[in-house]
């Protein structure tokens, strides 16, 4: 039996009433987008609108706090809409320096703040990879791979209804 994972998200959340952000990164793209269109995928399964959906881009991970911060910010200002739940979704892959450690850390514990600081769940949507090969599997481009920004819509989901609605 496996052991690690996520167990079963309870399918009866209803995301229909809720508006999701989501802000990622532009570096190693082929990964992002397979990463955002998995999170976006199970957020309209559990009846998220597309319209209600507030994608973002800043250029790598380390802007993620910044742009996860101010986005919810940004939209207030522009089109009066209150986020219910934020996933910030970054791709980090060791180099031959310790640049990857650096912001790996330091993007990681500036997210984990701002659910202390934001009133809206903030979900950890950032790979922290040793190798491409890593990242691929974990954005479901390796056959029958899974998919883990499929886990970051279900957990945005059930969070905001929990919690913020
Ligand atoms: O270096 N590797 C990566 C990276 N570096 C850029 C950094 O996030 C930031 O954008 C710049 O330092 C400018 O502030 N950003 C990533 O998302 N993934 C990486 O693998």
């Amino acid at each position: 039996m496996a052991i690690k994972g996520l167990g079963v998200v309870d399918q009866k959340y209803d995301g229909s009433n809720l508006k999701i952000g989501i802000v990622h990164a532009r570096w190693n793209t082929a990964i992002i987008d397979a990463l955002v269109s998995g999170a976006i995928k199970k957020l309209k399964e559990f009846g998220v609108k597309e319209e209600n959906i507030f994608v973002e881009t800043v250029p790598g991970s380390f802007e993620l706090p910044f742009g996860t911060r101010k986005l919810q910010e940004k939209l207030r200002k522009t089109v009066g809409v209150e986020l219910d739940a934020i996933i910030p979704i970054g791709v980090l892959i060791k180099g031959s320096t310790m640049h990857f450690e650096y912001i790996c850390d330091s993007t990681t514990n500036a997210l984990m703040r701002l659910n202390e600081t934001l009133e809206i769940p903030v979900i950890f949507g950032v790979l922290t990879v040793l190798t491409e090969e890593q990242a691929e599997v974990r954005a479901g481009l390796k056959p029958g791979m899974h998919n883990h920004g499929e886990d970051w819509g279900a957990a945005a989901v059930e969070m905001a209804t929990k919690f913020v609605k």
